[in-house]
């Protein structure tokens, strides 16, 4: 199993080391073309708006689309997820746009802007020590998304199909279950390829 890293910002590395450790092989996506070798593509947690501005830059967002389009597995963690998300809330339009979610960025207030919780993440654990940074929450989901996991109330993991999303930072412990189940769903996905 090959799963990409967007290696434009963020924090690519320890999404790097996770993937090696749930055994797959790992690679930090530099260019769009080195998209197409891969089996699956995590969007790394950082800066939304910067890491919008790299991909406009080195013209990734044609690649992305197309990634998305053949049915591809793609996991965002934080930032990622609001790079995934159809609606961002105070913005009229998407980035990347596929996964049938509104999130809101940076909504778990100023006193909390960093924290850590212990998560039922269903399917994964029920006992995840997840890491949140400045992190987005999913306001509302679409009906072909399952809600994986809350947090006080609010919606921090969910997977529509290929997509995955989440409002913390997995690749910041030593608990790889959650890159695991990604790199599950890539295999499902390359076993049983969606017709395009
Ligand atoms: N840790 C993160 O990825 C933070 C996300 C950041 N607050 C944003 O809006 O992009």
């Amino acid at each position: 199993m090959k799963i990409g890293v967007l290696g434009l910002q963020g924090a690519v590395r320890e999404h790097i080391r996770s993937i090696e450790a749930c055994g797959a092989e790992a690679v930090t996506v530099k260019w769009p073309e080195e998209l197409d070798a891969l089996d699956g593509l995590i969007i790394p947690g950082g800066e939304s708006t910067t890491m919008r501005k790299l991909i406009d830059k080195y013209n990734f967002m044609p690649s992305l689309k197309q990634f998305a389009a053949e049915g591809k597995p793609m996991f965002g963690t934080c930032a990622g997820l609001i790079l995934l998300a159809k609606q961002v809330v105070g913005y009229e339009e998407p980035h990347i746009g596929v996964m049938d979610v509104k999130v809101e960025r940076n909504s778990f207030g100023r006193q909390r802007e960093s924290f850590e919780a212990d998560l039922d993440i269903n399917g994964v654990a029920d006992n995840f020590s997840a890491v949140f940074i400045r992190a987005p929450h999913i306001v509302e989901a679409g009906e072909n998304v399952e809600v994986l996991a809350k947090c006080n109330g609010r919606i921090v993991a969910a997977r529509e199909g290929q997509f995955l999303g989440c409002s913390f930072h997995p690749e910041l412990t030593d608990d790889h279950r959650l890159t695991a189940y990604f790199v599950k769903m890539a295999a499902e996905a390359k076993e049983k390829p969606a017709a395009v």
